[in-house]
């Protein structure tokens, strides 16, 4: 790597923008370098990362997802801002100025703040979520829909990681106790079967400490074509 290059690095990183392998600043990503042509292969976020938004609570279950990522049993899913960088093998890159719907916010803390781990053994994948201030429905607690959302997402890496591409044919949900904003949530989904094209998928949330069931919900994902 070359000096320039060097400085180039040790720039974004003062920044705020961190370099593959690196823990994440917790400092806000200004606007301007979230534009398309700053972002390339070297140089990348990956928003799955802590930072200082985050509570004791999510900091703590992120951790022991992590140890149990040690033992082979969890792998953590990168996140970026862009539905392409979620793709598994493909390099990180971003050539459009669309963003992913849940890492859309350039300020941290404000709206989806969540880490995935996926368990290949037992098909789940499991979300570790926090939702932010912007994310309000009922005065307090979390929009119906951003729920929506996360389950979606959720339930979706689970069966893109087990069956590829996949779209949404189907999203049910029971709401039974509602979330709290700054609340840390598990987002449990797993892959009951696999028919076909069709892959059934089921999911709960549950508070961070599992005394309370907020949430139940099933999904129906089709598998695309090649
Ligand atoms: C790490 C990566 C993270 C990624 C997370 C992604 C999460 C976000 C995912 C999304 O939000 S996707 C966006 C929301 N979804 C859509 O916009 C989907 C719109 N619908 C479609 O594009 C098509 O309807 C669809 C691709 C789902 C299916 O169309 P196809 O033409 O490919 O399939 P077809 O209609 O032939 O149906 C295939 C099988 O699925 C069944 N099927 C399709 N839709 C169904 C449905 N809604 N309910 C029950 N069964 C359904 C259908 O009966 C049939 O069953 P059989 O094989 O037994 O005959």
């Amino acid at each position: 790597m070359g000096a320039t290059m060097l400085r180039s690095c040790a720039r974004l990183i003062r920044r705020g923008i961190a370099l593959p392998g690196q823990p994440q600043s917790p400092r806000p990503l200004p606007c301007c370098y979230t534009t398309p042509r700053f972002y390339s292969p070297e140089v990348i976020r990956d928003y799955a990362m802590p930072n200082a938004t985050w509570s004791k609570n999510l900091q703590d279950l992120y951790n022991r997802y992590m140890e149990g990522s040690q033992s082979g049993a969890w792998e953590r899913i990168p996140s970026y801002n862009a539905t392409v960088h979620h793709i598994k093998g493909v390099p990180p890159s971003r050539t459009r100025e669309n963003r992913l719907f849940t890492r859309n916010l350039d300020q941290d803390g404000v709206g989806f703040e969540y880490s995935m781990f996926y368990n290949k053994a037992e098909r789940r994948m499991v979300c570790l979520f926090q939702p932010g201030p912007y994310l309000e429905g009922p005065p307090g607690f979390t929009h119906g829909g951003c729920i929506a959302t996360i389950i979606d997402s959720t339930t979706g890496a689970g069966a893109v990681y087990l069956c590829g591409s996949v779209m949404t044919a189907n999203l049910t949900i029971n709401y039974k106790n509602p979330i709290p904003l700054g609340h840390v949530v598990i987002i449990d989904s797993k892959v009951e079967r696999v028919e076909g094209r069709k892959v059934y998928t089921s999911c709960q949330i549950r508070s961070h400490d599992d005394a309370v069931l907020h949430t139940e919900a099933s999904a129906l994902f089709i598998k695309l074509g090649p």
